[in-house]
């Protein structure tokens, strides 16, 4: 995504101000440059960008001499004032989002331009409301395009979304209707209304938009927009602004090349928030927009609050073993029960982009379908073993060798794949133990109290220490193969993700000066 690249063109600007040892108006111009150039080059509107670059200027002061001397205490702020104003490019405030209710009929209608990537969003946001406990049925009310009313009946069957429609009714307004009418004698909870995709020119189709708004009285109307189409998005949004005054926007496609930056700063200048972005075209790719946590993600800051939220909705089986985790257990039924999860969490390039120092980009190099194969056989081996043997240690294989080889036999795999189960296991176990030993010394949320209210807490104070997490980012460059994500069982586990954390690696990791500053941080940070 072109976005990344402009995370990562501010993310090493701002760095060279940090790297600098004294911060003077030499520095900060030359950061200042290169951010505004990263912005246009992403295609954000120059207005903005000078704006920005103004506000920016204003904000950090360097002709104090006294300031030059507080080196560490000028580079935060910095860095904050760099975090905001981009949060404020993208923010649109004092308007209040929709939030559906539950165990009331809520209705929402989809409008937006041919191709736009409608349909495939209303079953994304179907699924998205689905997941949070919401009754939610689709209809289609697109009489217009041949085949709409296949794709949404394909969609919604592949998610398992009850869906309305007529493949005999020619007028939309009616169909929208009566399929409003169904789902609400149903007590559906959330009804998504598809409808036709239309061009700015055409005034028939823009007058049918207004009747079927009217006819259904949608509570909320989102506009779906190409995040391709740049700064036009800010007059598309405007023309359908005047027929169907739509409350907010999804932006879909930021996956693709799009310069997605100039949608973005087009749309937030129309004043109307954009909610989601879709990031793909599988029916999870779906993201929660909210200023803060796109800029942290743009900026390799990760997306704590968002893993969090993904991770809540999952009803992922851990509590047990979090606490042989803790204990400094892991049986080879852990090491099941955490690959589950993991699979259970949808693609692993889109967890790994939500965590913080660059892993996304690590994982990234490791194929996804191959990753998925690795996990699914070893699960396999895994439900071919005695109840015994999952709940143990898996050392009741080396006094009977040859269970290792009917377990092999009966999972259809070879005697090396179940030898590596246990190796991973034994991995597991040695990082149990090592995090038992660690716990001691870590902070609320992180150690003996971890769960994710406590572990969000933890990371978003984190997150305001960039210092904190520049060290991270670095002890983790260091780490290179290390596989980034082992071991963390609150969270779905990440074993196998090519190679995980070895003792050495574990031991290299204690020993690394950037790890000794972070722990040396965070110890100042939570007071410890
Ligand atoms: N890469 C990517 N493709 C997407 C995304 N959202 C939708 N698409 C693709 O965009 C194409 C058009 O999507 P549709 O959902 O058919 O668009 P539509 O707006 O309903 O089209 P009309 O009914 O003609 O108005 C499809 O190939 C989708 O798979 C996204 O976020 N990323």
């Amino acid at each position: 995504m072109v976005l990344a690249d402009l995370g990562r063109r501010i993310n090493n600007a701002v760095s060279e101000v940090t790297r600098s040892n004294v911060v003077d108006q030499n520095v900060v111009d030359t950061m200042l440059k290169e951010i505004s150039n990263a912005l246009m080059e992403a295609d954000v509107d120059i207005k903005l960008v000078i704006q920005l670059r103004k506000k920016l200027k204003n904000k950090i002061d360097i002709d104090n001499d006294n300031d030059k001397q507080l080196g560490i205490n000028k580079k935060k702020i910095i860095q904050k004032a760099v975090f905001d104003e981009l949060c404020d490019l993208v923010n649109v405030e004092n308007v209040e989002i929709f939030k559906p209710k539950k165990k009331q009929t809520n209705v929402i209608m989809f409008v937006g331009l041919q191709g736009s990537g409608k349909t495939t969003t209303c079953t994304k946001l179907a699924v998205y409301y689905q997941r949070r406990g919401f009754k939610v049925g689709m209809v289609c009310a697109d009489t217009f395009r041949a085949g709409a009313f296949d794709q949404l009946k394909q969609n919604a069957t592949k998610a398992r979304i009850p869906y309305y429609g007529s493949y005999t009714e020619s007028d939309p307004v009616k169909v929208a209707f009566d399929g409003v009418e169904k789902f609400k004698k149903e007590k559906f909870e959330i009804i998504i209304v598809d409808t036709s995709g239309r061009h700015r020119q055409e005034k028939e189709l823009f007058k049918e938009m207004i009747e079927i708004g009217e006819a259904v009285k949608p509570n909320q109307t989102i506009m779906v927009l190409d995040a391709s189409i740049g700064q036009a998005a800010e007059s598309q949004a405007n023309a359908f602004k005047e027929s169907s005054n739509f409350g907010a926007i999804i932006l879909t496609k930021m996956d693709g090349h799009a310069k997605g930056g100039g949608a973005i700063s087009a749309v937030a200048a129309s004043k109307t928030p954009i909610i989601f972005i879709g990031t793909g075209e599988h029916i999870h790719d779906l993201e929660s927009f909210t200023a803060k946590q796109f800029i942290s993600k743009l900026l390799g800051i990760g997306d704590i609050q968002g893993l969090m939220e993904h991770v809540k909705t999952l009803n992922l089986d851990q509590s047990d073993s979090i606490k042989n985790f803790q204990e400094g257990k892991f049986t080879l039924k852990d090491l099941q029960s955490q690959m589950n999860n993991i699979l259970k969490m949808g693609p692993l390039s889109k967890i790994a982009q939500m965590l913080p120092g660059g892993i996304g980009d690590m994982m990234n190099q490791v194929g996804e379908e191959e990753t998925s194969k690795r996990f699914k056989r070893m699960i396999c081996i895994m439900d071919s073993m005695t109840k015994k043997e999952l709940e143990s240690d898996g050392s009741l294989f080396i006094d009977e060798p040859s269970r290792i080889i009917r377990v092999a036999r009966g999972s259809g795999t070879s005697v090396t794949e179940v030898e590596a189960v246990l190796l991973q296991r034994n991995m597991f176990a040695r990082m149990a133990q090592t995090t038992k030993n660690m716990q001691n010394n870590l902070p609320a949320g992180m150690g003996k109290n971890m769960n994710p209210q406590n572990m969000q807490k933890a990371m978003e104070q984190m997150q305001s220490n960039p210092g904190m997490m520049e060290n991270i980012q670095k002890m983790m460059g260091n780490m290179g193969g290390m596989g980034g994500m082992g071991g963390m069982p609150g969270m779905g586990g990440m074993p196998g993700m090519g190679g995980m954390p070895s003792h050495q690696d574990m031991m290299k990791m204690m020993k690394d000066p950037n790890f000794q500053q972070m722990a040396q941080q965070m110890r100042k940070q939570f007071g410890m």
